[in-house]
C-alpha cells in the first residue's frame, strides 16, 4: 500500500481502546468471582488472543450487540488446564502476563506465537517465575514455543527488575495473586502502572511506595480475592501517536483526537513533541475509571530536533518509531539513546527504522542503543520503499505517516500487522482526509 502527500488534515477522531488496559481487564475479570463488564475494549488481534486464552482456561467471555464485553470469572486459583496450546499470535503482552498468571496455578500450558513473537526473549519472565516455583521447557534462547508447569502453592518473590519492563513487573504481580504471602517488586525506573491501578480497583491488597531515589516499590499480599468491576477503557495513547504526528507534520492540519488516556507513565510522546515545538493542547481533562483522560487538539507545527533523556523511555517506549519520523522532518539533529529495549520488540525497531528511513531519503545514523537523525527542516521527505514491516504494526503505521509528508509517497510491503493494535487505522486516516 502506498501513502502519498496529504492535503491538510482536519476533523475529530477517536482511537481504539488502550491495548495494555484491555489485556489486563480481560485477565483480572477472568479471575474475579462473578460478572465484569468492559466498555471500549480494543478489539485487535493481540487482545483477542488474550480473550481466547482466558476462555480456554474456563472464563466465559461474551461481546454483546452494543460492543460491551461481559466476563464471568472463575476466581483467583480457579483457572482450568487448557486442552490446546495457547496461541499468542504477535502479542508479547499476552504471552508474558499470562505466563505470570499461570505460574501460580496447578496446570501445564504450552505457548505458541507467530514468527515475530517466536524470536522475542522470554528469560526475563521465566527467571523470576522459576524462582516462584514454576518450571519451563523453552525453545533455544528462552523463546517460544515453550511449555510451563505452574507451582501451587507458589513461593512469594522479592524482586528488583533488571530491565525496565511493565510486562515483567505485571507477570510477577499476577503470579503473586495466587501466592500466599508478600510478593514485592522494585522498579528502579517507573514503567506503565496499569496493573497496579487495576489490581487495586479489583480489590487486591496492593501498595505502591516511591523511594527517595525515584524507585517504586510494589507490594502485593496474596492470596487475593478479586471483585468483579465495570471498566471503561480509554483510547490508546500509543495509537493516538500516529494521528498526532500526522497532524503536526502535514502543513495546515488541525485535528482533535478525543478520549485519549493520559496516564503520566504513558504520556512521554506528548511531552517530547511539545519540546520539539509541537502545538498539542489537552482539553476536557477528566478521570475515567481511575485513569486520566483528555481530548488532544493538534495543530501543524515546525518541529526542532531533540535529545531526550533515556530515563523517559518507558513512558513512550512504543512511540519511538513514529517519534523518529517526526525527528526526520524536524529542523536540525535529534539524538535518541538508551533504547536497547527497542531491539526486542515485534521487530528490531532501531534497525528496521534506520533501514526504512534511509530507504525514503532520511539521514540516519544507527547506534547500538539508538539513532541520530538529521531532519529535513520541514521539507517533505523524498519517499520510496517498499518498506519491510517485519510483522511489526508500529513500523507499518510509522511509515504510513511518513508517506503523508513525502514527495513521492511511501510504499509499505504489508499493512496487515496493523490489525494487532489498531484495526481502524486506515478508516481513521480516511476520516482525516489523509488517504482516499
Ligand atoms: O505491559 C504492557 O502492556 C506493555 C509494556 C511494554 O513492553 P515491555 O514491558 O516489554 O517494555 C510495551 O512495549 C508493550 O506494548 C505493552
Ligand atoms: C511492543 C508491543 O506490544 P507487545 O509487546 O505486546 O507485542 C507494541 O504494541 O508496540
Amino acid at each position: 500500500m502506498t501513502f502519498r502527500t496529504a492535503p491538510p488534515l482536519s476533523g475529530s477522531v477517536t482511537v481504539p481502546g488502550d491495548k495494555s488496559i484491555s489485556h489486563r481487564s480481560l485477565m483480572l475479570s477472568a479471575l474475579a468471582v462473578g460478572e465484569s463488564r468492559v466498555e471500549g475494549l480494543l478489539e485487535g488481534e493481540d487482545v483477542l488472543a488474550t480473550a481466547a486464552a482466558m476462555r480456554a482456561m474456563g472464563a466465559r467471555i461474551e461481546r454483546d450487540a452494543d460492543g460491551v464485553w461481559h466476563i464471568h470469572g472463575v476466581g483467583v486459583g480457579g483457572l482450568l488446564q487448557p486442552e490446546i496450546a495457547l496461541d499468542m499470535g504477535n502479542s508479547g503482552t499476552s504471552t508474558r502476563l499470562l505466563m505470570g498468571l499461570l505460574a501460580s496455578h496447578d496446570l501445564t500450558a504450552t505457548f505458541i506465537g507467530d514468527a515475530s513473537l517466536s524470536k522475542r526473549p522470554m528469560a526475563r519472565v521465566t527467571e523470576p517465575l522459576a524462582q516462584m516455583g514454576a518450571s519451563f521447557t523453552t525453545s533455544p534462547g528462552d523463546r517460544l514455543p515453550l511449555t510451563m508447569r505452574g507451582a501451587c502453592p507458589a513461593v512469594p518473590l522479592d524482586y528488583v527488575l533488571p530491565v525496565a519492563s511493565a510486562q515483567v513487573k505485571s507477570a510477577i504481580l499476577l503470579a503473586g495473586l495466587n501466592t500466599p504471602g508478600i510478593t514485592r517488586v522494585v522498579e528502579p525506573i517507573p514503567t506503565r502502572d496499569h496493573s497496579e491501578r487495576m489490581l487495586q480497583g479489583f480489590g487486591a491488597d496492593l501498595r505502591v511506595e516511591q523511594q527517595a531515589d525515584g524507585a517504586r516499590v510494589i507490594t502485593l499480599i496474596g492470596e487475593a480475592e478479586l471483585k468483579p468491576q465495570q471498566i471503561m477503557v480509554p483510547g490508546d495513547p500509543s495509537s493516538a501517536a500516529f494521528p498526532m504526528v500526522a497532524a503536526l507534520v502535514v502543513p495546515g492540519s488541525k485535528v482533535t483526537i478525543a478520549n485519549v488516556g493520559l496516564n503520566a507513565t504513558r504520556a512521554g510522546l506528548i511531552d517530547l513533541l511539545r519540546e520539539m515545538g509541537g502545538a498539542i493542547e489537552v482539553v476536557n481533562a477528566r478521570d475515567v475509571g481511575g485513569e486520566p483522560v483528555g481530548d488532544l487538539v493538534v495543530t501543524a507545527s515546525v518541529l526542532t530536533g531533540v535529545e531526550p533523556d533515556p530515563a523517559r523511555a518507558p513512558s513512550m517506549i512504543d512511540e519511538y518509531p513514529v517519534a523518529f519520523v517526526a525527528a526526520a522532518l524536524a529542523q536540525g539533529r535529534s539524538v535518541f539513546r538508551g533504547l536497547e529495549e527497542l531491539r526486542v520488540k515485534e521487530s528490531d525497531r532501531i534497525a528496521t527504522m534506520a533501514e526504512g528511513l534511509r530507504a525514503i531519503g532520511a539521514r540516519v545514523e544507527e547506534m547500538e542503543d539508538g539513532l541520530i537523525i538529521e531532519g529535513t527542516g520541514g521539507q517533505l521527505l523524498p519517499g520510496g520503499g517498499p518498506i519491510a514491516t517485519k510483522l511489526d504494526h508500529r513500523i507499518a503505521m510509522s511509515f504510513a505517516i511518513a508517506g503523508l509528508a513525502s514527495r513521492e509517497g511511501v510504499t509499505i510491503d504489508d499493512m496487515r500487522p496493523v490489525a494487532t493494535s489498531f484495526p481502524t487505522f486506515i478508516p481513521l486516516l480516511r476520516e482525516l482526509g489523509a488517504v482516499a
